[in-house]
């Protein structure tokens, strides 16, 4: 994605996480919020009630975020990405910890399948670091020797050789991926927090402001919107916060 195609409105940046437990509320939340644009899928919605929720949202003409994080071996995340082709959505997730073979696998397979079903094919994009670790669990948990900010670029950079479209990233990193990856790298980011919303488990937060001034294609939200007392006015107000 080019600068000029960055330079979008507010409410176009923001993917709204559906992250609920079955598709009567993630209905619910689609006839609440009529302006949200771009919807994500994730692993809940998805484990509990299959794809159906995606023929939903293309009937309402919704861009989808199918967030489904592969991570398994070259073999099992091509399959994955070929069977997921033919769902037609915009973006979808791979860990880019799976390293180089599986990352090129996928991109492959998704190419492929997606081909096979003459169907745009969706952009892959690449989990660095998840949002919710900070840089002592890295160090102690995870035992990376690497400092976060090195980490989450190798990361990226790895989904970047391999042709991936772009990287998941948190706020605090972004600017530093935006320089190194380049502008037609995509980059999303969740961990993203105004002021007056609660952190909940994540660690790595800025505003969606910031986000977006260091360089954030799109912001990942969920419960800041979906979990607020009014989300219509939630959404409202960030969007006015973003300008
Ligand atoms: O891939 C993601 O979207 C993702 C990656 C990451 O590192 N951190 C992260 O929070 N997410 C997702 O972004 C959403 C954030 O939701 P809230 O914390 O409720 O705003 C959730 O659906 C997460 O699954």
């Amino acid at each position: 994605m080019k600068a000029d195609e960055r330079a979008m409105n507010a409410d176009n940046r923001i993917i709204v996480a559906l992250d609920v437990s079955s598709q009567e509320d993630a209905i619910a939340l689609l006839d609440k919020l009529p302006d949200v644009s771009f919807w994500k899928v994730g692993l809940e919605l998805f484990v509990s009630s299959g794809p159906g929720i995606l023929e939903i949202l293309k009937q309402r003409e919704k861009r989808i975020f199918l967030d489904l994080k592969f991570h398994d071996i070259p073999n099992t995340v091509a399959g994955a990405c070929r069977a997921a082709a033919k769902y037609n959505v915009d973006l979808l997730t791979i860990h880019s910890t799976c390293g180089k073979d599986a990352l090129k696998a996928a991109q492959l397979a998704l190419t492929e399948g997606a081909a096979a079903v003459d169907k745009p094919s969706p952009k892959l994009i690449a989990i660095t670091l998840l949002t919710s670790l900070n840089s002592r669990q890295l160090a102690f948990e995870l035992k990376i020797p690497l400092e976060l900010p090195e980490y989450a670029l190798h990361m990226a950079l790895l989904a970047k050789e391999t042709g991936l479209a772009g990287a998941v990233c948190s706020p605090q990193e972004v600017e530093q991926l935006r320089m190194s990856c380049g502008d037609d790298f995509l980059l999303v980011c969740p961990g993203v927090r105004p002021k007056w919303a609660d952190g909940g488990d994540q660690k790595r937060s800025m505003t969606p402001k910031a986000a977006v001034k260091a360089g954030a294609d799109y912001l990942v939200m969920g419960r800041p919107i979906t979990a607020a007392p009014d989300p219509v006015a939630a959404f409202a107000r960030i969007c006015e916060e973003l300008g």
